[in-house]
């Protein structure tokens, strides 16, 4: 199995507040709150994890609160290399519905300064040759320029690493630039990324083919219950996901990615990749919590997955 780095420059805390249904002005009664140490990298970690990879995590971790992160690092026998920067890592919060529907209320994050910023370069400078492939997923933490991230993507490549990058907005646009491996934007993301929303599937596959043209060697395109259109090497497929019973959806694009890389670097035929990466994302929306919960449901998931190839 793979040595394999995440990078989340602006990790969470996710609380995820259960409640029958919400009642915006009202006082809301809650079910449950559930706090996890989250953000998009490391949750595809913990996947990769349970996937039987290595893992090493790094980014910028608020000194303040790092323990539930710590305690999940020990936990999974993750390598911490995170930057410590002053101040506390955001909280976001999560409005989880019982008809499946999830309301997001995202953090900034930390001021992370030029000198952690510096730093961070410096020890992936010092580890990078131990990788195969860097995940790098989410949003910027305040103080990061977009432009920062595209050098650090650059900076991956040229220490031989695939990368995978999840992004938003201008830091998806300026990491594009960097032409990384494999990217997996969702239709917002497509948008954002090409400027306009596509009207349709003949449109969405242009603008993808143009990123590819960019040297973008895999795109994988997250349509949420609709499933994934991933175009690459292999030729463009298409999967859809069984009907599965909502709890929570957060996470399932991390879920997706990081199962996507494993599949590739197993070097499977591409139906078995998407496959078995969609039903991971349709486990994923199951559960509440990160990671592979229940092989063996995710079998039963993923021999209900329909899988074409469309060219
Ligand atoms: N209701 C659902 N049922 C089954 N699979 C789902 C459902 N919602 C999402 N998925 C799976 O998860 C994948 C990722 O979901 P989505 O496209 O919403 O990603 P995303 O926008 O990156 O999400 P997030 O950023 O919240 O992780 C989808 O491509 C699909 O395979
Ligand atoms: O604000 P970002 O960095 O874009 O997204 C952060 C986040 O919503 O992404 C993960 C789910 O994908 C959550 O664990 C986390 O709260």
């Amino acid at each position: 199995m793979a040595r394999i780095l995440t990078l989340t420059l602006n990790p969470a805390l996710d609380l995820t507040v259960r409640l029958p249904t919400l009642a915006p002005g009202e006082v809301n009664r809650s079910e449950s709150v559930l706090s996890q140490a989250a953000g998009k990298g490391v949750n595809v970690a913990q996947v990769l994890a349970d996937l039987g990879h290595s893992l090493t995590v790094a980014g910028f971790l608020g000194a303040d609160n790092a323990q539930p992160f710590e305690a999940l690092f020990r936990r999974r026998g993750f390598i911490d290399a995170f930057v410590r920067v002053p101040g506390e890592t955001r909280s976001n919060i999560k409005l989880a519905e019982g008809t499946g529907r999830i309301t997001d209320i995202n953090g900034p994050g930390p001021e992370v300064g030029e000198a952690q910023q510096d730093a961070l370069l410096d020890r992936l400078d010092l580890v990078a040759a131990d990788f195969e492939i860097a995940v790098v997923a989410g949003s910027l933490p305040r103080g990061v320029d977009p432009q920062w991230l595209r050098e650090l993507l650059l900076r991956l490549q040229g220490h031989g690493l695939k990368v995978a990058f999840d992004c938003s907005g201008a830091a998806l646009r300026a990491g594009i630039e960097a032409a990384p491996w494999l990217i997996k934007p969702n239709d917002q993301e497509l948008a954002e990324a090409c400027g306009q929303l596509a009207g349709n599937a003949e449109e969405s596959t242009a603008q993808v083919e143009s990123l590819r043209a960019r040297g973008i060697e895999q795109v994988v395109l997250s349509q949420g219950p609709e499933g994934v259109r991933w175009f690459s090497p292999q030729g463009v497929w298409q999967a859809l996901p069984p009907k599965v019973e909502v709890a929570s959806t957060v996470g399932a694009g991390d879920s997706l990615l990081a199962a996507m890389v494993h599949g590739l670097l197993a070097g499977w035929p591409a139906e078995r990749v998407l496959r078995r990466a969609t039903a991971v994302a349709a486990l994923a929306v199951t559960q509440f919590q990160f990671g592979i919960g229940d092989a063996q449901r995710l079998q039963r998931i993923e021999d209900a997955v329909q899988v074409q190839a469309l060219s």
